[in-house]
């Protein structure tokens, strides 16, 4: 039964390839010194025997998937200090190759507890925590979402009293609804958190604030006096996070313990707020930063593994008699497969540009220049969005072009999936954020309504919208960019004008907005649409590399962009900026671009550079073994432990026996 070597076709795959997947390689992990040390790291982590032990989380119930992923989680936390790596990427990849698919129980402390201090907090803070956060005496979470609220930020219960005589704050939770409720690792893993509630003093109410509260004994990790917590239960995905919720009664905190580099309550209660605003917020800003290139990730693996074993799977022969074809060799399949594989690749570069935009924002933001905290905000919330809904549905396709063994949890896409698509929730709702969008581009229409001049990334809105499209058979990128710049321009002016008729007519701009968020949704996506098609191109034609690689990842661009039109035809067409005879070479060069990409389609899932042990998967693996890994996963599930298993003496011979009694003759008298 055993098979060996890699699988013939696949072999056969790779050596059809019209580029070197080294290279593609190379290039998404900014350079092949970066490539030896993200391999030289990984390594390390896949070596490790804590982590090599460990079970699969398949195969364990909820309470074994926390504990288990708290215990690598923790090792690798100590040997990431061991091995003194400090770069926020490196520590990922190690991360990454220690709990592969395992959600870190100490998350939080790292992505939005510790950064949140290094931003918000005062130097004296600092001074106090970060060395307890670093040894891990102190473990954070942000409590922020309530049960009744998680996008109004504004409307949070939560509050925070100030009492001058003897400076300190009340943390209560004064109903039901005002319960913290969802916080990551709340529930059981954390002894503190950040408190976002509302902040009172001398009798008025400030907006909410942020307040360091130690919800456990450091010692014992017994809950606190007045704080009841606990995990919210099973949940869609993230099984092995104790998500939770806190109740707060009238819990007293020293004044010191509000974050006040920002925002300030002086002894006697004085309230004093900086020069700008929403500078509390950042800290979402720096995960939804982060989110594009973590959910392109989580799309490059689920294509991976979906376009790998459509190489090796056969079904159905195509002439009669002949042998059966590879399922990539069916259109639809590539159809199926290869958008979602330009969509991933799109994701990475989109989130490249996000994070290093954050990193000279965030910059500017030190040094008190707050001029281009709009633009952040609604780049990252509008990436954010569009991606996690990109991403994941492209993951959904992919797990459906495996047939039945894209069901099982052997091909590892329905945990990618379940752990991926939160990200359209969390962090700040989708259609929310895309609101947030909306709100941005209707300025900068009025921006430019007036006659003032507009950021760099929304210049297009100048151009004209009486012109037709420039597309001609060979189907050129500028003219796809400027496709989208015409899509993008033309529903933000549609949007703005149905807003201004509606105020023109006796509404108020409240009620015009209200009346209008589908089609301002629709303009905030095409915004992004833009800016993620612009984006790739650039980055492909800047991308160092050689010629092959180039014309293997400029097609995958050109099918991102061709396929984008295609599925949003109307939205195209509707003024006329793409005539019948030009939608019609886009179609062809779809099929077209299909068929390019076809033979380096595993060459261009190479290039993502996964291990298996880290894409633990049965159809993804590199040689392609896929019916073996099968098997052997069939024979590792517990419930083969025993040949015959205790339920079938419990329940199924007494109901037959039962039965059978039923249906004797005698019986039925
Ligand atoms: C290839 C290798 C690559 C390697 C890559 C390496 C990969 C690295 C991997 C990375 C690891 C990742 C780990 C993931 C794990 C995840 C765990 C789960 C964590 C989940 C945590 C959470 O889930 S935690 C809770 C989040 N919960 C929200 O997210 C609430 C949303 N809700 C709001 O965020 C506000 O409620 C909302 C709507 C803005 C309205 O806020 P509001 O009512 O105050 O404001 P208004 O709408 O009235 O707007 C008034 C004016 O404020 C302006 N403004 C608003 N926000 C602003 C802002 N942020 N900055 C500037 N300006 C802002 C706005 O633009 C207006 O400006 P203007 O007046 O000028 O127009
Ligand atoms: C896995 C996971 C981890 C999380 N971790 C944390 C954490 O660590 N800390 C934390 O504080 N929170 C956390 N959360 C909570 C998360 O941030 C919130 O669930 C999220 O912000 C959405 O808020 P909500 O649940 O109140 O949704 P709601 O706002 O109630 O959304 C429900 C529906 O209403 C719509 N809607 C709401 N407002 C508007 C509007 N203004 N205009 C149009 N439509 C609207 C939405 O689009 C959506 O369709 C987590 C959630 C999940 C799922």
């Amino acid at each position: 039964m055993a098979t060996g070597g890699v699988n013939a076709d696949l072999a056969k795959e790779r050596e059809r390839a019209t580029f070197d997947s080294e290279q593609l390689t190379n290039f998404l992990y900014r350079g092949p010194e970066k490539v030896r040390r993200k391999r030289y790291l990984q390594n390390l982590a896949i070596q490790d025997p804590v982590f090599k032990k460990a079970p699969l989380w398949a195969f364990l119930n909820r309470e074994q998937q926390y504990a288990t992923a708290l215990k690598k989680h923790l090792h690798a936390y100590r040997r990431i200090q061991e091995l003194g790596i400090t770069e926020p990427v490196e520590k990922f990849y190690y991360r990454e190759a220690a709990a592969p698919h395992e959600n870190s129980p100490i998350g939080l402390h790292e992505s939005m507890f510790i950064p949140t201090i290094e931003k918000q907090a005062t130097e004296e803070q600092k001074r106090k925590w970060l060395p307890l956060c670093h040894s891990l005496k102190m473990i954070g979470t942000y409590a922020q979402t309530e049960l009744g609220h998680g996008t109004f930020i504004r409307g949070l219960e939560t509050t925070a009293t100030y009492d001058p005589v003897a400076k300190e704050f009340i943390l209560s939770t004064p109903k039901l609804t005002a319960m913290k409720y969802w916080p990551g690792n709340l529930g059981k893993t954390t002894n503190h958190c950040l408190v976002m509630a509302q902040l009172i003093t001398k009798g008025k109410n400030h907006g909410i604030h942020m307040f360091m509260l130690q919800t456990r004994d450091m010692e014992t990790h017994q809950p606190l006096p007045g704080i009841e917590l606990g995990d919210i239960g099973p949940k869609f995905g993230f099984f092995d996070n104790d998500n939770g919720y806190m109740i707060l009664k009238d819990v007293r905190i020293p004044r010191e313990n509000m974050f006040m580099r920002y925002y300030k309550v002086l002894e006697d209660g004085t309230y004093v707020t900086p020069p700008g605003d929403r500078l509390n917020y950042l800290s979402m800003v720096l995960l939804r930063s982060a989110i594009t290139s973590m959910i392109g990730q989580h799309l490059s693996q689920a294509c991976i593994i979906a376009i790998r074993y459509s190489a090796v799977r056969r079904q159905t022969e195509i002439s009669p008699g002949g042998e059966e074809a590879q399922v990539l060799d069916y259109q639809t399949q590539q159809y199926k497969l290869f958008p979602a594989l330009a969509t991933s690749y799109a994701m990475l570069m989109a989130g490249r540009f996000m994070y290093d935009f954050y990193l000279k924002t965030t910059a500017q933001i030190e040094k008190g220049d707050l001029g281009t905290m709009p633009q952040l905000h609604a780049l990252s919330a509008g990436l954010k969005a569009f991606s996690t809904w990109e991403c994941t549905a492209a993951i959904e396709v992919c797990r459906m072009s495996c047939g039945g063994h894209g069901y099982s949890h052997a091909s590892g896409i329905p945990k990618i999936y379940v752990d991926a698509t939160p990200g359209c929730t969390y962090e700040g709702e989708n259609t929310v954020m895309m609101l947030q969008v909306a709100r941005f581009l209707m300025k900068m229409y009025t921006n430019l309504q007036k006659g003032q001049e507009l950021p760099s990334f929304v210049q297009y809105m100048t151009k004209s919208l009486d012109t037709k499209s420039c597309m001609k058979e060979e189907v050129a990128p500028k003219c796809l960019v400027m496709a989208y710049e015409h899509r993008a321009s033309r529903l933000i002016k549609a949007a703005a004008d149905a807003i201004q008729a509606m105020v023109m007519s006796g509404s108020s701009p409240q009620e015009a907005w209200n009346k209008n968020t589908v089609p301002l949704t629709w303009a905030a996506l095409a915004f992004c649409h833009m800016f993620v098609v612009k984006n790739f191109f650039e980055m492909v034609e800047d991308a160092k590399m050689d010629g092959q690689t180039k014309a293997a990842f400029m097609a995958l661009c050109k099918l991102y962009a061709v396929n984008g039109v295609i599925t949003h035809l109307g939205e195209f067409i509707q003024d006329g900026y793409l005539n019948n005879q030009q939608v019609q070479y886009i179609q062809k060069s779809l099929l077209d671009l299909l068929a390019e990409i076809r033979p380096n389609a595993v060459a261009l899932v190479d290039a993502f550079d996964y291990p298996d042990a880290i894409l633990q998967s049965c159809l993804g693996r590199y040689d392609g073994q896929v019916y073996q890994a099968l098997y052997d996963f069939a024979k590792s599930s517990p419930l083969n432990e025993k040949e015959v298993l205790d339920s079938f003496f419990d329940y199924v011979k007494p109901v037959q026996q039962e039965l059978e009694a039923m249906n004797q003759p005698m019986a039925r008298l």
